[in-house]
């Protein structure tokens, strides 16, 4: 007989509703209007929200897109989307955590007001390998966050990587009080598009966020004297000059071409022992 386990008692569930965060839903019709009007959408356009919520953004999207695809985590906001989507065959509505989803293979665009708490888990699948077919978004995300991406100064490497293959654009400032819930601080709409041209190849990225890790070690240095590690004395006066970096530059203010030309440098002429390595 097996013996009785005062542990193997069935886990207790919580009885009330598991409370997501970030349901802050956006309430004012000209941001609704403003976000979704942020990217070129189409009937030909695919276009996937990442959290739904009720929908406010999901039916005026369905207006212009030619296929939506609505991913909602929360369970009661799901079963009302359903019920409004029946109107709109278009519409898909997906129950499920965006990180653990696969995303569409077909080019598709993103309009989402995303749950702040992850915005860089959903960048990273959107903008990473799993990200192949994704186009453009418009995206809300907190204020502070939507700075750091788009400001001229880098010191992010996996951001730096991340905008040598889409632009990113800060549109405009979304007070807090257009939504409810408020949240406890404002957002802003950041518009992003994949390069036509990305200023380093995408199958560089590993390589490139390496060369990124090493130059920001210390990102007040001058990139001369960081650069030095990498390349020959002879190399380095080329290089300089080629990219028109000057010797007193620091890492911080180098552009994005900058970037990319020194990185692109540095392939073509120095050895592959010499290159950081991530
Ligand atoms: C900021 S609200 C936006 C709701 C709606 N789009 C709007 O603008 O009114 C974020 C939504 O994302 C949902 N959510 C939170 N975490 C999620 C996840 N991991 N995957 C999918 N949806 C999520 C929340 O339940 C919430 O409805």
């Amino acid at each position: 007989m097996r013996k009785k386990n005062k542990y193997n008692k069935a886990t207790p569930q919580p009885k009330s509703k598991p409370n997501f965060t970030g349901q802050h839903l956006l309430h004012h019709p000209r941001t609704i209007k403003q976000l979704i009007g942020t990217i070129h959408v189409q009937p030909d356009v695919t276009v996937l929200e990442i959290g739904a919520g009720t929908g406010r953004l999901t039916f005026p999207i369905a207006e212009r897109a030619g296929k939506v695809i609505a991913i909602e985590i929360d369970e009661e906001f799901v079963k009302s989307l359903r019920i409004k989507a029946e109107a709109y065959p278009h519409v898909t509505i997906m129950q499920g955590d965006i990180r653990g989803l696969r995303l569409p293979s077909e080019p598709f665009c993103v309009i989402a007001n995303i749950p702040f708490s992850i915005t860089t888990a959903i960048l990273d699948k959107l903008l990473g390998v799993e990200g192949k077919s994704f186009q453009r978004a418009a995206l809300i995300l907190e204020r502070g966050a939507a700075r750091r991406f788009t400001q001229r100064a880098q010191l992010d490497p996996r951001l730096l990587m991340w905008r040598m293959h889409y632009l990113f654009e800060m549109k405009t400032i979304v007070p807090r009080t257009h939504f409810a819930p408020p949240p406890s601080v404002d957002a802003a709409i950041v518009r992003i598009a994949r390069r036509g041209h990305p200023l380093v190849p995408f199958k560089e990225g590993r390589r490139f966020t390496a060369f990124a890790v090493y130059m920001l070690h210390e990102p007040k240095l001058a990139a001369a004297h960081a650069l030095k590690g990498i390349f020959t004395p002879a190399q380095l006066r080329a290089v300089l000059q080629h990219t028109g970096v000057d010797r007193e530059q620091t890492v911080a203010s180098l552009s994005l071409e900058q970037w990319a030309a020194l990185f692109l440098a540095m392939l073509r002429h120095v050895a592959p022992y010499r290159w950081p390595r991530g």
